[in-house]
């Protein structure tokens, strides 16, 4: 395990004492002053005064008394800290067992140190059960330092499954559910799951959300490579090309406008897929594409480096695909074609990745990116003149609050929001490493990377837990956030359905045949 001297680890409190860090406890009362206060719809110069970890005033000059901690903002961004929508902490999806190696503490750690300040991770049922995914992740997040959520995935199909969907959307604050259309024999669902899945879901309010790849196509596609005898981290891409997650995404969307329910395409990897999404939007559908960073920022040419521990690095689902893709993707976010950008943070260090060394297929699929995200969208899209700061707070955070039902508790600064926030200085740079990362794993897939924009404070429930370069975390003090049914993207869906019952109600009436 990475040790790293700006984050103690071990004890109970992170604190001053323990970390030597110069960060004050935490006071209940804090004004950040003078800086650019952005929201998804405005911007304003302006002061932020926060009690109890909830905002109450935004507007300039606020006036306080001496107990309150001041931080001075002038020249800098005041923002709604990120929310990323797709994380793995503590998970085991399609890797032999293992787990990964940042559970909620360091991988909420890492978050922090890069200006998120919730995520929503997914629940993996056990054997199936629903209920008892939800119990074990329950536990697993004990010792979170931030806010979460959950989506759960669904793997099969019975009654106590669609019984379970019904009980964690209604009592326990779940909203979306996961279907994976690729990892054969593992979690891959058919179409009749989908079908069922998709139709509980527009029921119930709940968002259904999708890994959009052709398993079956893509197991093929694996054998293919091996009786070549291509076997290193190149014959990932090779197996899985973007023509199969076209397909599955288009196949999805298709299935989900039957139903006439909204649909989630996770981590959008290629034009193919974004594609389909675009299109379906145009022609009205309630379609959301999420592009993670590893797509908007990387092109699959790591996977040829012919050091395998490099190489492996990269191996993720859907793969990253070649150059021009991640190019395409920026666009499509910055027009909004693609609505919001997730992590689909599922960190491995190099020994577990090395259970592939002889072949493609064991190496356990995932990259890093939690705590990343934030300075790698502010350096590719608003330093590179693609998007506005307000579409930077929209895409990284107010979307993702919204989709999910949780804005303006979150997502925004407004009186009333939870004191979610971070200070960017544009001015300031920043540069990527193992060496200084938070993540527990020893390699990070954008080592070396450097760009314009740091984010100089994070503000989780009014704590400052992120200042100097100091991380003061305290394991436990994050919140589960649940989260309702019926977002905004189901106002007005029954409509439909009522136009199509309507056409029913007249069916063709023919005359008796005679012969
Ligand atoms: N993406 C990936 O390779 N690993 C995490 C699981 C998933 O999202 O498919
Ligand atoms: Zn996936
Ligand atoms: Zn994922």
């Amino acid at each position: 395990q990475q040790s790293n001297n700006q984050f103690c680890e071990g004890g109970i409190a992170y604190g001053e004492s323990s970390c030597g860090a110069s960060i004050p406890s935490s006071s209940n009362k804090l004004l950040i002053k003078g800086g650019t206060v952005v929201n998804a719809h405005h911007q304003q110069v302006a002061d932020v005064y926060v009690e109890n970890g909830i905002i109450v005033n935004v507007q300039p000059n606020i006036v306080v008394e001496d107990d309150v901690y001041v931080i001075d903002a002038t020249g800098k961004f005041v923002m709604p800290g990120g929310i990323d929508p797709h994380t793995h902490l503590q998970n085991e999806i399609g890797s032999m067992g293992i787990e990964t190696v940042d559970d909620f503490f360091s991988g909420q750690a890492a978050a922090l140190a890069g200006g998120t300040t919730m995520h929503i991770d997914f629940i993996m049922p056990i054997d199936g059960n629903l209920t008892a995914g939800f119990e074990a992740y329950e536990n697993k997040a004990k010792k979170s330092c931030m806010d979460y959520g959950f989506h759960v995935a669904i793997t099969k199909w019975d009654e106590d499954v669609s019984r379970d969907m019904e009980i964690l959307v209604k009592e326990k604050g779940i909203n979306s559910f996961k279907f994976f259309m690729a990892y054969k024999g593992i979690v891959m669902v058919n179409d009749e799951l989908l079908l069922q899945g998709f139709k509980k879901c527009k029921s119930l309010g709940a968002l259904a959300m999708v890994h959009a790849e052709n398993g079956d196509a893509v197991h093929a596609g694996q054998q293919k490579m091996i009786e070549f005898g291509i076997t290193g981290p190149e014959g990932h891409p090779l197996s899985r090309p973007a023509l199969l997650e076209g397909e599955a995404t288009s196949r999805a969307i298709r299935l989900a406008n039957f139903v006439n329910t909204p649909l989630y395409v996770v981590h959008v990897m290629s034009i193919d897929a974004m594609e389909e999404i675009a299109k379906a939007r145009k022609s009205g559908q309630r379609v959301i594409g999420e592009p993670i960073v590893s797509g908007l920022a990387l092109d699959d040419s790591w996977l040829w480096h012919p050091d395998f521990k490099t190489a492996a690095k990269y191996v993720m689902s859907p793969p990253i695909r070649s150059k021009g893709h991640d190019k395409a993707l920026r666009a499509a976010l910055a027009t909004g074609l693609l609505q919001l950008v997730g992590t689909d943070h599922c960190a491995w260090n190099s020994t577990q990745k090395a259970l592939g060394i002889d072949d493609f297929r064991q190496i356990p699929n995932g990259v890093n990116g939690i705590e990343e995200r934030m300075h790698l969208v502010w350096d590719t899209m608003v330093e590179s003149g693609q998007i506005s700061v307000t579409d930077y707070v929209r895409v990284t955070s107010t979307e993702c609050a919204r989709i999910f039902n949780i804005y303006p508790r979150k997502g925004a600064i407004l009186p009333g929001s939870d004191a979610d926030i971070i200070i960017l200085n544009p001015n300031s740079s920043f540069v990527i490493t193992a060496k200084s990362h938070h993540s527990r794993s020893d390699t990070n897939v954008y080592e070396g990377r450097k760009g314009k924009g740091k984010i100089e404070v994070t503000i989780a429930g009014g704590r400052v837990v992120w200042e100097n370069n100091e991380l003061k975390v305290v394991p436990g003090a994050g919140k589960y956030i649940q989260m309702d049914p019926f977002s905004y993207l189901f106002d007005g869906l029954d409509k439909k359905d009522v136009i199509y019952l309507n056409s029913l109600q007249a069916p063709v009436k023919r005359a008796k045949s005679t012969t």
